[in-house]
């Protein structure tokens, strides 16, 4: 499972949002559904289970008995405190907890019914049989609040409980989430690391690493690319290279490979491809509208080298470093690239047979490089 999320790309950023996410629905859950529910149970408690209800009876049965403790009392008025005493006492909670409610409540309607009936009751009988009514009372309200405190301890354990849980989750998830994340970020961070690493091989695998150009394999890449575009292949050969290797030595001969790479993209100012075909031969890879403009690149380069006047004491043919060139003007789409090598190949030989120090770019129909010599080095433009 954990071998089958790190190979997944998007395994642990999943686990690390779902981690997240149920942060998020925590929240929620406790804010829409638990805190409303402690409200909803707080409130319930001091209105229906409270002490209020037997506190106001309370207040009721003193008020008939300061009623008749009047020097004119009304019967009526005290019957009528007793009988919304007998209402607030008539609760069935008090009714389950306290043993003396019933007895209460029955004194409370005996004596509502008794002081309408009976003209003058004794103050003393009434308050008598009241007593034990007040105290039942009391008792409740202290009950009462006795249980409130026990019921609030609960709920405040309760509430604690909970709020451990709730804490103990959320550091779980969310620490989870982050270690989701960072799987996550470290496989991010290697599948990056193995493509740039890909990309670098795979750069190098086309690269010569002397020069830096591009080798025979990106040549051919290139070509594949632009197939409907008029180019123009160009091979450049170095006259008389082991001669200039047995002069100044192998180290100077990389040095005038590389300098002539400079040179080369100078004179193409830029827009042509290089690439290093091997020892000291490179060709060039340049778009080109006409074959009259590749003559003329041609010039140019040959011209450039020249100019450059690097010297080469062991050149037969003078004491500066020349090249040789050999060129083909194509649409990769229309011929061969194999026979368009063949054909610059085969100019470029033609130039070396001629003496070297020149260029020459192929016309069609094109001769291979094994055809026998013919015309000048340096054609017309
Ligand atoms: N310095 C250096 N020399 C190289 C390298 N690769 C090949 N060579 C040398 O390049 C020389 C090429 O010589 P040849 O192909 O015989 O041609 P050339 O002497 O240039 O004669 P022509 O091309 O006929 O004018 C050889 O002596 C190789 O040893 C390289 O990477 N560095």
């Amino acid at each position: 499972m954990i071998r089958r999320l790190w190979e997944s790309r998007s395994g642990w950023l999943w686990l690390s949002l779902a981690s997240f996410s149920t942060l998020v629905l925590l929240v929620i859950f406790e804010m829409r559904l638990v805190a409303p529910e402690v409200d909803r149970y707080f409130s319930q408690h001091d209105n229906v289970t409270g002490h209020q209800l037997a506190t106001r009876s309370r207040v009721f049965v003193h008020d008939t008995l300061e009623e008749l403790l009047k020097d004119e009392p009304s019967h009526e008025a005290a019957s009528m405190s007793l009988e919304i005493a007998y209402g607030f006492l008539d609760i069935e909670i008090y009714r389950d907890r306290y043993a003396c409610t019933e007895n209460s409540l029955a004194v409370l309607e005996s004596w509502q019914s008794r002081l309408m009936s009976t003209p003058s009751p004794q103050v003393g009988q009434v308050t008598k049989a009241l007593l034990p009514v007040l105290e039942c009372l009391t008792d409740i309200e202290i009950g009462q609040r006795v249980q409130r405190s026990v019921t609030v301890n609960e709920f405040v354990d309760e509430a604690r409980n909970h709020q451990t849980l709730l804490l103990i989750g959320t550091l779980i998830v969310y620490l989870l989430g982050l270690v989701f994340w960072w799987f996550h970020e470290k496989q991010r961070r290697a599948t990056e690391r193995a493509s740039r690493e890909t990309l670098e091989w795979m750069a190098k695998a086309l690269q010569d690493p002397l020069t830096g150009v591009g080798n025979r394999n990106a040549l051919h890449q290139q070509i594949a690319k632009q197939p409907d575009e008029m180019v123009g292949l160009l091979l450049v050969d170095i006259d008389h290279f082991k001669p200039y290797n047995d002069c100044f030595g192998h180290p100077e001969g990389d040095r005038l490979l590389r300098k002539l790479v400079g040179l080369i993209e100078l004179s193409m100012e830029g827009e042509a491809r290089l690439y290093r075909m091997g020892g000291d031969e490179f060709a060039v890879l340049v778009s080109c509208r006409s074959r009259a403009i590749l003559r003329k690149r041609c010039a140019d380069l040959v011209d450039a080298v020249h100019r450059q006047a690097i010297e080469h004491p062991a050149s037969p043919i003078g004491a500066i470093v020349t090249l040789s060139v050999g060129g083909v003007w194509f649409r990769p789409a229309d011929m061969e690239f194999e026979d368009a090598y063949a054909a610059a190949d085969a100019a470029l030989y033609r130039i070396k047979q001629a003496g070297r120090d020149g260029w020459e770019v192929a016309d069609p129909p094109y001769e291979m490089a094994t055809a026998p010599v013919t015309g000048p080095s340096n054609v017309d433009l």
